[in-house]
């Protein structure tokens, strides 16, 4: 199993291009089911998941060609409706194909995904959703078997759905589906996260006719067919946000090229509480400090607020600030596996319940630690860049499910990072 060798202190210098980020690419890859014709998508990371996504529409008889980062999806010959539980454990994000399955041809079965090391992460909401547009939905041996061959011409009706919960998939999932309904659908308190409006604005490219998303109202007029179209993925926020905690870790100087501030606010403003200096124009970012920096309080929320999967990376920079901060996880009940790994390393943290209490450290000691899962490790990455002496990573899958050429990208900025098996 791979693993990542980091050796501690260097201070970060120089730029960085941001690739495209995950949580986009994913629903949009599903999405080219939706189409009679080739969707041609560029910016697509080279991730893991973005892999197991191509294999599984693969297995579903759509034609993949890939290069670079440039993929055309050509679903004009869908042969496969199911999602089985050997491709959904390795990535919850399969689960996004069953709106898309059931929208066009009007039968899917996806396994149902399970917990994972973050939580219990059901999918309720987005079974819910598609039941409240009238298709049939059963629930059997692990697996979710959805029709609408009772509907009329066999398609899914327009509903107006408000979700209990912000759930961001859960969003993805019943806006693809709605997009191919007959009538208009109304998505309430809905998912606001970039990557939910860079999804619909490639389904409006494709024919879809979405208004709201990325307010809590996604009114979604549903159409007869959608093709093909080009869009470019948005870019990658937390990956962005990971480097930014980086350069300021390390006491360092770096230069994100393809960010955006306007997706990053809540992260900006608590680097710039923590004592980083943030500058930014409209597509790079830039993240300055001496290393000398304050312990601040986090909270997660669904986006805008202080989002979840940049919780572990702060949590690592309060390990090393000055002061005592506290680190509330809202959204996933059991997204602080990166503590024990950290307190290996020397950090000072106490959880009670949601809440972790962080009492910042002169320095951490480099320690062999266990990834766990992806932002979990990340965090784990972050330490280990300002540990003292070497940090051993073992399980480093995770982060090759979400962080392009990490150790490549890395050591551009004088970080010395190495894999070994
Ligand atoms: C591929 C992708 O985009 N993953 C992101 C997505 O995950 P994902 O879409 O899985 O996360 P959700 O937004 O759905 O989850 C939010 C909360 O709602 C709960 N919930 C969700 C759906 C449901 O049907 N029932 C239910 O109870 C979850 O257990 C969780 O507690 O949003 C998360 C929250 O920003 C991010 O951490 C993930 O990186
Ligand atoms: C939790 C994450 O991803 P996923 O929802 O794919 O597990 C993440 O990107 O931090």
């Amino acid at each position: 199993m791979d693993k990542l060798i980091i050796e501690g202190g260097v201070p970060l210098h120089g730029e960085v291009v941001v690739s495209g980020a995950k949580n986009a690419a994913l629903p949009i890859l599903c999405a080219a089911l939706l189409a009679e014709t080739p969707l041609t998508l560029t910016g697509v990371p080279e991730l893991r998941d973005v892999s197991s996504t191509l294999t599984l529409l693969d297995t579903m008889g759509v034609k993949v060609v890939k290069e670079d980062d440039r993929v055309i999806l050509d679903a004009s010959d869908v042969a496969s409706f199911e999602a089985t539980y050997e491709m959904v454990k390795t990535m919850r994000a399969s689960i996004l194909v069953l709106g898309p399955l059931l929208a066009r041809f009007g039968t899917a079965r996806v396994s149902l995904p399970g917990g994972c090391a973050i939580g219990s992460r059901p999918v309720d909401l987005h079974i819910k959703g598609l039941q409240a547009m009238g298709a049939a939905m059963h629930i059997t041996h692990g697996y979710i078997q959805a029709s609408t061959l009772h509907l009329p011409n066999r398609r899914l009706q327009g509903a107006k759905y408000y979700m209990d919960l912000v759930t961001v998939t859960g969003t993805e999932n019943l806006m693809m589906a709605a997009a191919l309904a007959q009538g208009t659908t109304v998505l309430e308190n809905a998912a606001k996260e970039p990557e939910v409006v860079d999804l619909a604005e490639c389904l409006n490219k494709m024919g879809a006719k979405i208004s709201g998303a990325g307010t809590d109202t996604i009114t979604i007029e549903g159409v007869e067919r959608l093709t093909g179209a080009e869009h470019h993925i948005v870019c990658d926020r937390i990956e962005a946000g990971t480097y930014m905690v980086a350069a300021a870790m390390t006491g360092g100087e770096v230069t994100l090229k393809n960010a955006r501030a306007d997706l990053l606010e809540a992260v900006i403003e608590k680097l710039r509480e923590a004592g980083a200096q943030v500058s930014n124009d409209a597509d790079s970012i830039t993240v300055k400090s001496n290393g000398q920096l304050k312990a601040i309080n986090i909270r997660t929320a669904p986006h805008p607020a202080f989002p979840t999967d940049m919780q572990a990376q702060f949590m690592a920079m309060n390990t090393v600030a000055d002061g005592v901060s506290t680190v509330v996880e809202t959204i996933f009940e059991n997204r602080f596996m990166h503590v024990q790994e950290l307190q290996r390393m020397g950090a000072n943290i106490e959880i009670q319940g949601n809440t972790a209490l962080v009492k910042g450290v002169p320095a951490l000691e480099g320690a062999s630690v266990m990834a766990t899962d992806l932002r979990a490790s990340a965090g784990l990455v972050l330490a280990g860049l300002v540990a003292d002496g070497e940090t051993v990573i073992d399980r480093i899958y995770h982060l090759d499910r979400g962080y392009e050429r990490l150790e490549e990208k890395l050591n551009r900025l004088g970080a010395k990072v190495r894999r070994s098996n």
